[in-house]
């Protein structure tokens, strides 16, 4: 079942289009991840859905019920933010944040369900502190707690990682992700990672232009990317120049290019002769910036392992296979 629609949505602020005809669709249990540059739009999507924002035009479906009925707008029950900052309530403390939306039950189900979120959440022995005393880690796990308390069947979570260290992050990634599955929830994610995004969603929708440049799963996205804007965006890849990829029979024109990831290009002992422009130093691999000699010093990057052959010549050959490179549109 479908749990979020979006139909045609556009939305402009004083005469600035922001987004135009976006549409897609989040089935039960499924994570759908809105990726873009900053100021593309992503929380304005987020923020319409919750019906904090209804100045655009289109349609947004939750469960099949639509939004704005007639001119009406329907706020919906089904719907759980989470912010980025958490927006917790500093003067409550744990437990008080995540009762805070059940006043209608009465005491003893509130109860029994606070209890329950408490322990699901590891907070039992932090039930009594106040928010300040909490760890980001705690206070993020509050405020999922907080809006999963009131059983929305939708939920938007904006930037959710972004006050979390990596090690925190990977581990909070994961239990999430095993949380919306388990309750069957609709989540739209919005991100600024790109990792996050392929190792979360069940789908990517990559905004570009105002407009979806493309939809599909990671994988989907990743393998077969239908813009230079959307590999570039999920990869690390160069561009090689048209003239490279005729010479090494792929078929290009001038819509379109041919684009191959950083660690797919290997140095060896004859190819494409290049020189060495820079070589940094990335933890348990190189990365390294080369110049390609016969087309106009084109600079392209290379991931490897072993640079010991490289430090002392500034002179050096590449291959590239034929099946690793892919050709795109320039833009859409
Ligand atoms: N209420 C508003 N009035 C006027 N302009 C707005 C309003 N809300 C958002 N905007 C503008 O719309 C654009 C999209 O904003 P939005 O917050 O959705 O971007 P975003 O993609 O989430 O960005 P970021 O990744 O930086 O958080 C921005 O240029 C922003 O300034």
């Amino acid at each position: 079942m479908v749990g979020v629609s979006l139909k045609n949505f556009s939305i402009s602020f004083s005469d600035t289009k922001i987004l135009e005809d976006v549409s897609f669709d989040v089935i039960q249990g499924e994570i759908v991840t809105i990726l873009g540059p900053s100021g593309c739009g992503k929380s304005t999507i987020l923020r319409s859905i919750a019906s904090l924002q209804d100045e655009y035009s289109g349609e947004i479906f939750i469960n099949d019920h639509c939004l704005i009925n007639n001119g009406q707008k329907q706020c919906h029950k089904d719907i759980g933010y989470i912010f980025q900052d958490y927006a917790l309530f500093p003067h409550l403390n744990v437990k008080e944040n995540i009762e805070f939306a059940l006043y209608k039950l009465k005491a003893i189900e509130r109860q029994k369900r606070v209890d329950k979120l408490l322990k699901q959440f590891d907070l039992v022995e932090h039930r009594n502190k106040q928010i300040h005393e909490l760890s980001g880690g705690q206070q993020q796990r509050v405020s999922i707690a907080r809006v999963l308390a009131y059983e929305p069947k939708v939920i938007l979570l904006d930037e959710p990682f972004s006050n979390l260290d990596s090690i925190l992050r990977n581990k909070t990634k994961v239990w999430l992700k095993k949380l919306i599955k388990q309750m069957g929830l609709s989540a739209i994610l919005v991100t600024h990672d790109q990792k996050e995004a392929l190792s979360m969603s069940d789908k990517i929708a990559i905004i570009h232009n105002r407009k979806i440049e493309q939809f599909g799963t990671p994988k989907e996205l990743f393998e077969s990317p239908n813009s230079l804007y959307v590999a570039n965006f999920l990869n690390r890849i160069n561009s090689l120049p048209n003239e490279l990829s005729l010479s090494l029979g792929v078929d290009v024109n001038e819509e379109s290019v041919g684009v191959v990831p950083i660690d797919k290009i290997s140095f060896s002992q004859s190819g494409v002769k290049a020189s060495i422009e820079d070589i940094s130093y990335c933890g348990d691999y190189y990365e390294v910036e080369v110049l390609l000699c016969d087309y106009e010093n084109s600079s392209i990057f290379i991931k490897t392992t072993s640079i010991d052959e490289l430090e002392n010549s500034s002179e050096c050959y590449l291959t590239i296979n034929l099946e690793d490179i892919k050709v795109v549109k320039k833009s859409i």
